[in-house]
């Protein structure tokens, strides 16, 4: 018998999670999985340690399955699988943690309340995290719980990279860029030693590729500046997010066509993005294999968009040694890499088009300048690391 931690992840098209195992100085994976295509092809897979396929279940295209639906699903599943060994705490995945929260805490009512004040702050995300927070209190008050942010990872970035140049006093009462997917950062930033050292000493952007999207510029493997802000609409197009609008579109659709903040919430984090551009899905594979152009549009819009920041992010840094890619984009879909890559040319990157078709891990070509890699990411690992500490600490 062993003292087990579970790890839920509700990400804006996925919930993933995982069952670790403390043995002694180790935490060994016992089971993950997920379920992805949540809103537009929904499937649960679940994986044993070994990685081997454990169980497995579409619902088939346009079944709207949402967050609930998926944890209905996953909570009886994840139960059925202990055997034996006793919940030890649960460790979540909170988007926002605002100003107060710049590293993982046990949550209590208090806590729980104050996370719920950033819900509005992200609405496909904070909800979702914190659903199952006040389930488990409620029912299982004695177990611990920790929540481990998405913002945390950016919060020592320098003052100016978390600037808006509004007047001071809305800096000073938070309303600043926080950056986002940080988890995802903290785990590839803690493998790129094992990888190579120039990786890990240099200056690297790590391109988080997913449902959501983000890049982040490291330096020394600490975050420097992400394209995320305020908010996880900012920066790059995403599946159903607009990214980086000029602040004058929101208020021409408030005057001009009478929209208000819920209307405009619903264009920009859920109507935007590869699904408003294509007209067809949010999903990077069906936009792949359509041979419809607005689907090509769509594409063509995300590399121009990555292409634009990795040259903003590269500035920030003074120079460029690395790009990693990660998140089911990124690690996935070979044909977006390979053009981000061919336009990253100038910033010194030769691309090895065979590796890259293979999947990596190293995929730019034995002597080229700046080396990219493909990095599965782990944010389910970086906060049962996190949970561990907290409750080992208490
Ligand atoms: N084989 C693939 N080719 C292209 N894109 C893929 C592939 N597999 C997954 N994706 C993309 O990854 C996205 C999900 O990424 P993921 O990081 O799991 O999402 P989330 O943001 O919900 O955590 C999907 O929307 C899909 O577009
Ligand atoms: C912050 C964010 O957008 O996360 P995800 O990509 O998991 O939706
Ligand atoms: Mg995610």
């Amino acid at each position: 018998m062993a003292d087990a931690i579970v790890v839920l992840n509700a990400g804006s098209s996925s919930i993933k999670y995982s069952v670790f195992l403390l043995r002694g100085a180790d935490m060994d994976l016992a089971l993950r999985g997920q379920v992805e295509g949540l809103y537009t092809k929904p499937r649960f897979v679940a994986k044993d340690a070994a990685g081997e396929l454990i169980a497995e279940k579409d619902w088939g295209e346009g079944v709207k399955l949402d967050h609930a639906g998926a944890l209905d699903h996953l909570v009886p599943f994840v139960r059925e699988h202990f055997k034996g060994d006793r919940l030890v705490a649960v460790g979540h995945r909170v988007v926002h943690g605002g100003m107060q929260y710049a590293a993982p805490v046990r949550i209590d009512a208090q806590v729980l309340q104050a996370l719920r004040a950033f819900e509005p702050l992200a609405p496909l995300h904070q909800p979702h995290n914190l659903a199952p927070v006040a389930l488990l209190l409620e029912r299982q008050p004695a177990l611990p719980q920790v929540a481990c942010f998405d913002t945390a990872f950016h919060r020592g970035n320098p003052e100016l990279a978390q600037m808006f140049a509004l007047p001071a006093q809305y800096h000073a009462e938070g309303v600043r860029r926080y950056g986002f997917h940080g988890l995802s950062y903290e785990y590839i930033a803690s493998v790129l030693p094992q990888l190579d050292e120039r990786l890990a000493r240099g200056r690297t952007i790590v391109l988080h590729l997913g449902n959501g999207a983000s890049m982040c510029a490291l330096a020394e493997g600490r975050s420097m500046a992400s394209t995320m802000g305020f908010t996880a609409v900012d920066g790059l197009p995403m599946g159903t997010r607009c990214g980086a609008l000029d602040p004058g579109v929101i208020l021409y659709l408030m005057d001009q066509r009478g929209m208000d903040a819920r209307a405009i919430e619903k264009l920009v984090y859920s109507q935007s993005g590869l699904l408003g551009v294509s007209g067809i899905s949010s999903d990077m594979r069906a936009l792949l294999a359509s041979e419809d152009a607005r689907a090509r549009t769509a594409v063509d819009l995300y590399v121009y968009r990555i292409r634009r920041e990795l040259g903003s992010l590269a500035a920030a840094l003074g120079g460029l040694d690395a790009l990693v890619f990660t998140g089911g984009i990124g690690e996935n879909a070979s044909l977006v890499r390979h053009r981000v890559c061919e336009d990253a040319r100038w910033l010194g990157v030769e691309l090895d088009p065979a590796a890259n078709t293979k999947g990596g891990p190293r995929i730019s070509a034995a002597g080229s300048r700046t080396a990219a890699w493909v990095v599965p990411t782990n944010e389910e690992l970086m906060i049962a690391r996190h949970t561990r500490a907290i409750i080992a600490a208490a």
